[in-house]
């Protein structure tokens, strides 16, 4: 019988475990896979600001499926029809960007709830059944899904408690660069005024018990992050990894 797949990623969620996560916006199945036997506990596969389309996000998520990573899918916007395919190719984990509301976050999480909780549209022979063989995967589907939403701007910040508390929403993902644009300190999250308000954002969601992610690309940051109480963070992306490694390599033998 094709068993009903547990997500491990929701599950750390509840346990108030720290996730140490890497972007992946290179849009390859193998750059995927090579990351996910690297020990990440997630990948976020990127399609809000890199060329990722249905097919490419399918044969990634069947790439890191071995590893020791839970893939999640953002997709470009908070929208009912891109929602349904990520799912419906087996993503379980789906991190929606520029959540500004109550409202919004509520439809977020209305798009991955099959009626009457919400309106997910019902396939019964998609991937995330494994193709209809999942018994009981449409009653089943809603425990094992987890809802991260984005908070990424002075109006969303301002209304944090309450997006966090949405029933369906597992966790609160903070974006430093578009929250430093929102702030006026576009390109520069590292400005004091945004790591204050990326300080707060996190004490307030633990206040009110919901976890907080966040990404970066530098060590520092994310060990700071990690003290502050971050329990999901990026600590990198594949495309810094190879432009990094490529860049040194490359000096060595070809000084600027
Ligand atoms: O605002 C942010 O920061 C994010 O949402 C993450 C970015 O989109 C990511 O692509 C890094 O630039």
């Amino acid at each position: 019988m094709t068993e009903f797949r547990r997500n491990a990623f929701k599950a750390g969620l509840r346990a108030k475990k720290l996730q140490i996560g890497l972007w992946q916006s290179l849009c390859s199945n193998i750059a995927a896979e090579i990351c996910s036997d690297s020990g990440f506990d997630w990948l976020l596969l990127d399609t809000e600001h890199s060329p990722n389309e249905i097919p490419d996000l399918l044969s990634q998520l069947q790439a890191i499926e071995k590893g020791t990573a839970t893939g999640i899918i953002r997709p470009a916007w908070n929208d009912a029809v891109l929602i349904k395919r990520c799912l419906d190719i087996g993503a379980q984990t789906l991190l929606i960007p520029y959540v500004q509301s109550v409202e919004e976050a509520k439809a977020a999480v209305a798009a991955t709830r099959y009626p009457p909780h919400g309106i997910r549209g019902v396939s019964v022979a998609a991937r995330a059944s494994r193709y209809g063989r999942v018994p009981g995967y449409l009653t089943k589907a809603n425990e094992e899904i987890c809802v991260l939403v984005q908070v990424e701007t002075r109006q969303s910040l301002d209304a944090i408690e309450g997006i966090a508390a949405v029933e369906g929403v597992d966790g609160v993902f903070i974006g430093p660069s578009d929250l430093a644009a929102s702030l006026g300190h576009l390109g520069n999250p590292q400005h004091a005024d945004v790591q204050a308000a990326m300080k707060e954002a996190v004490e307030r969601l633990t206040k009110v018990g919901k976890p907080a992610g966040i990404l970066t690309g530098n060590e520092e940051e994310a060990r700071r992050y990690i003290d502050w109480g971050y329990l999901f963070v990026a600590v990198g992306s594949d495309v810094g990894l190879l432009a990094k490694s490529a860049d040194t390599l490359a000096r060595k033998f070809k000084p600027a």
